[in-house]
């Protein structure tokens, strides 16, 4: 391998698109070949100066995308952000800093065009929080036992005069963007999908080998409007006594309403021949296990960390979302890549919300890592300062900064990027 200094970190251009696609198949460890369809597909996708690479001579040995994304703030309001995707470096030119020199042009771009935040799923924990990312959403699956959940297995759709509907894939690529607009207004964490994600979920581009067309399901409304959507395959298992043991398994619901998420559980739950249900990734909170009269039917399978954020503009950040609780806080952020760190008071009430540069003492301290993590409401801020992470400068400032910042439904990404 080259020596680092002699590694050209840089955006890529579109002939050098084959070798990044084919350099990220290396580093997911998945076969290095990509097909002329699956090619053509991607280069749709294609943006110049979103994709970054390293390359060692003629070799793409690093590969770093981004691109432009709305996440949901506490409140509803869309922010901008830099979604990060696609890092891979090569196995042989690992832990030579090339992943610190792509997050760091891409941050800074991002900074540069005026992104509130940065977003990424990680692969692993320990990876991002040295660039100021925190995870601040997490996830949660469940597998249910159907027979054990005591709902009514006669039950055929809602009794609320709203409907369940088996759909083609063309009809979801119609409705679904519209529905998952209401979706993420309400759901504090969740992103923007462009044309792109219908396209790969409903089979009108394919890029994975094994995909196979799965079942649609709708919610209607009684007044026909549509407030949920689902997503699942059912595997064919019939057991050694011949008995149908299905596994359904939820590739994605999304329901706008509380209505539609009862609803669409409920029908999943009395497919005959389905046994188990599968939920896919779901809310760590979610409706799902009190919705069945045997809540214990449903175990849960994974929780976990799931959607990271880097704060780029404090002041933005906290501005752009809203606040149930009432009161003040000096908040002293560090950034050690400079981009936003700096002393700020927070004034927040259920009206509106300034956050300003001050010079007054801090009431906590933090890194900017932290703040993402408390950015959603999702984490506390009394547990950070229990191990560390945060410091009171004002004894009891953790239990303000809980009191503002924390909300009363815990935010969450649905999506994977
Ligand atoms: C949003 C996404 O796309 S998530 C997908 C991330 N990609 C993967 O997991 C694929 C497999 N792994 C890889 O490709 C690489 O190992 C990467 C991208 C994770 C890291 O790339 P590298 O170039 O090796 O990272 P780099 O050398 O810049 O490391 C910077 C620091 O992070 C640390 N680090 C990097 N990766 C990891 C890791 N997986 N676990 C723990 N620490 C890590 C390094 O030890 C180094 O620490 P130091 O500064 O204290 O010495």
């Amino acid at each position: 391998m080259s020596r680092p200094a002699n590694i050209d970190v840089r955006p890529i251009t579109e002939a050098e698109f084959p070798d990044w696609l084919r350099a990220v198949n290396t580093g997911f460890l998945r076969e290095p070949v990509v097909g002329e369809a699956e090619l053509a597909a991607r280069r749709t996708q294609f943006e110049a100066g979103r994709y970054l690479a390293a390359f060692d001579g003629d070799r793409c040995v690093a590969t770093f995308r981004s691109f432009a994304q709305e996440v949901t703030a506490v409140g509803g309001a869309p922010v901008a952000a830099d979604a990060v995707t696609g890092v891979t470096v090569t196995a042989t030119h690992r832990r030579r800093g090339l992943l610190t020199r792509m997050m760091n042009q891409d941050l800074a771009a991002a900074k540069e065009r005026g992104d509130v935040v940065a977003t990424l799923i990680a692969a692993e924990y320990p990876i991002y929080g040295r660039y100021g990312f925190g995870p601040a959403a997490s996830t949660a699956e469940w597998v249910v036992d159907v027979p054990r959940t005591g709902l009514d297995r006669r039950w055929s759709g809602p009794a609320d005069g709203g409907r369940i509907d088996l759909l083609e894939p063309e009809e979801v690529r119609k409705i679904g963007p519209e529905l998952h607009e209401r979706v993420r207004r309400g759901l504090p964490g969740a992103v923007s999908r462009d044309d792109w994600w219908w396209q790969l979920r409903t089979g009108a581009v394919r890029v994975e080998p094994k995909w196979t067309v799965p079942f649609f399901v709708a919610y209607r409304a009684p007044d026909g409007t549509v407030e949920g959507l689902a997503a699942y395959e059912v595997d064919d298992n019939w057991g050694d006594a011949k008995q149908p043991l299905d596994t359904a398994t939820v590739r994605w619901l999304s329901a706008a309403t509380p209505a539609a998420e009862r609803a669409l559980w409920h029908y999943l739950c009395s497919i005959d021949w389905v046994t188990q249900v599968k939920s896919g990734p779901r809310a760590p909170d979610d409706l799902l296990p009190l919705l069945l009269p045997d809540p214990r039917a449903a175990r849960i399978t994974t929780q976990s960390d799931w959607f990271w954020v880097r704060i780029l503009d404090v002041v933005r950040a906290l501005e752009a979302r809203t606040y149930e609780g009432t009161g003040s806080l000096v908040l002293e952020v560090a950034d050690r890549a400079g981009l936003t760190g700096g002393r700020y008071r927070l004034e927040a009430s259920p009206q509106g919300s300034s956050c300003v540069p001050t010079t007054e003492s801090a009431e906590l301290s933090l890194d900017v890592a932290e703040l993402a993590t408390l950015w959603l409401g999702d984490e506390s801020a009394v547990r950070l300062a229990a191990l560390g992470r945060v410091r009171e400068e004002r004894a009891g400032a953790g239990r303000s900064a809980d009191a503002l910042l924390r909300t009363s439904r815990r935010p969450w990404c649905p999506d994977m990027f």
